[in-house]
């Protein structure tokens, strides 16, 4: 059971998870988790190592299924459509819910191409000044634009850790998502990428709705809006950021956020 602060406004779900259990063969790491994950604000998923955050994260957009003996029960909906059913197009779920990983992935390919690629799989550009415009456009949105725009063509793999992950943040960008994922997507990233990409989020969370999963609470408090703290495959308490952070109702959440375990 998961402790919802009363004063959580009500806002309407872009995600809505029932009840969902994850297990890998037999062992549970998710159990039986509800939330309603709000459109223009950051979630942050907190809580001690190996809790499931990163299980849970990856339900979302069905990133589970690419791990064979993971198996998701419950639902999860993404405005309303149960993202499960048989007939839910993996690949286009993936590009409405974007994800950013940890380490920063960039194809072995041009910096242009790691941009222009999405869109022309998924035939958002008519032509090639319209995907020069996509390009640009999602570069300029990732705060990556200055820094590239007279070395399109090198490699994304020759740039720094943080213009990467800024990188993968434009590719996701780059097809139209609706929710972004993001998997501890500074912890590979010295303080001055990391401060970088914390501000992007900011600038990025009107037009999206972004779940962060994050080691680190002082992160958690600079970038979200709403937190959910995790223990042992629970989802433990779920409210606004500052009330979680000064008035966590569980002693478990009471515990973590002082310090005391983690
Ligand atoms: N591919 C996998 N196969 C089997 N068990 C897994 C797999 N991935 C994760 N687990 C287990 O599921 C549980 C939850 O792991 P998960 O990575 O989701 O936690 P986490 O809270 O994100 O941890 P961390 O903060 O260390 O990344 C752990 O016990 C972990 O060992």
């Amino acid at each position: 059971m998961t402790v919802v602060h009363p004063n959580l406004e009500v806002t309407d779900a872009k995600i809505r998870a029932r009840d969902v259990s994850v297990f890998y063969g037999a062992k549970k790491a998710i159990d039986e988790v509800s939330i309603d994950i709000p459109s223009k604000y950051v979630t942050a998923f907190i809580g001690p190592s190996g809790c499931g955050k990163s299980t849970f994260l990856r339900a979302l957009n069905r990133m589970n299924d690419t791990i064979p003996s993971a198996r998701v029960e419950g639902t999860i909906e993404l405005d309303g459509e149960d993202i499960y059913t048989s007939g839910m197009d993996v690949v286009q779920l993936r590009a409405r819910v974007g994800m950013v990983f940890q380490k920063p992935n960039p194809f072995p390919k041009t910096i242009y191409e790691n941009i222009a690629y999405g869109p022309r799989i998924h035939g958002l550009a008519e032509g090639k000044a319209e995907l020069d415009a996509i390009v640009e456009r999602s570069l300029k949105r990732a705060g990556l634009w200055n820094e590239v725009k007279d070395r399109l063509t090198d490699s994304g793999t020759a740039l720094s850790g943080g213009q990467q992950q800024r990188l993968c943040i434009a590719r996701a960008i780059a097809v139209d998502p609706e929710v972004i994922l993001m998997d501890e997507p500074c912890s590979a990233l010295d303080p001055i990428a990391t401060a970088k990409i914390e501000e992007l989020i900011d600038e990025l969370r009107g037009n999206y709705a972004i779940v962060i999963v994050t080691h680190s609470m002082q992160q958690a408090a600079r970038v979200s809006q709403r937190t959910a703290f995790f223990h042992l495959g629970n989802m433990v308490e779920y409210g606004r950021t500052s009330d979680i952070f000064t008035n966590p109702l569980e002693e478990r959440t009471k515990d973590y956020i002082t310090g005391r375990y983690g």
